[in-house]
């Protein structure tokens, strides 16, 4: 599998960090539209698209974070609310409510060519949504409060994280995948 689209490199490094050297990937840059609806509807779309593009084999991976108070809004659209409102106005959304819970989720999307139905793979961590708390380097890890921990995302040790994150766990599906098709 040689193609793969993602442009944050705060993805990138962890997707290379929890994939290992095993495995060639090379990253393309494409923006693509993303379209709405749920993140599954999001990602295949995406994939298709890609690999319509790089006319070849390509995975794409797309990341939510939704909060259960608001019936998993804004998911697929957390991008777009981090930009806007900042790690404040995250917290601030969640006012009116009891419930603070959220869950963070990873889908990597992989279409072995133009016209193939993608698959996805699902990763998912519940947690709870915190002030800011750890370095900000990387989008609302300093807001993320894993379940079973003390500190944010941001305040972990990568390699913490990514055992437990929604990418690690989507990671672990995809590469399980892999590395099946591989042995046939
Ligand atoms: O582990 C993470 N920890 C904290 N923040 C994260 C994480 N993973 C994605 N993020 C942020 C980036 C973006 O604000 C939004 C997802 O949007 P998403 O469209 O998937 O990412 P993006 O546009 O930055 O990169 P891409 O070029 O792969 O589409 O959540
Ligand atoms: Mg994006």
């Amino acid at each position: 599998m040689a193609l793969k689209k993602l442009g944050n490199k705060n993805k990138l490094v962890e997707v290379q960090q929890i994939l290992g050297p095993h495995f060639d990937l090379q990253s393309v840059k494409i923006d693509l539209p993303e379209l709405q609806g749920t993140t599954q509807d999001v990602s295949k779309e995406k994939c298709r698209q890609a690999a319509e593009i790089v006319k070849g084999p390509v995975i794409t991976e797309d990341t939510s974070l939704g909060f259960n108070a608001l019936n998993g809004l804004p998911g697929p659209y957390i991008k777009w609310f981090l930009e806007g409102v900042g790690h404040t106005g995250l917290n601030k959304m969640l006012d009116g409510f009891e419930d603070r819970s959220a869950f963070a989720l990873c889908t990597f999307a992989l279409s072995k060519g133009p016209g193939t139905e993608p698959i996805l793979f699902e990763g998912r961590t519940d947690g709870s949504i915190v002030q800011a708390r750890g370095p900000t380097h990387f989008g609302w890890d300093p807001v993320f409060l894993p379940d079973g921990f003390d500190t944010t995302y941001a305040e972990m040790d990568k390699d913490i994280k990514n055992t437990i994150s929604h990418r690690g766990r989507a990671l672990a599906k995809l590469r399980e995948y892999l590395e099946k098709e591989e042995n046939n």
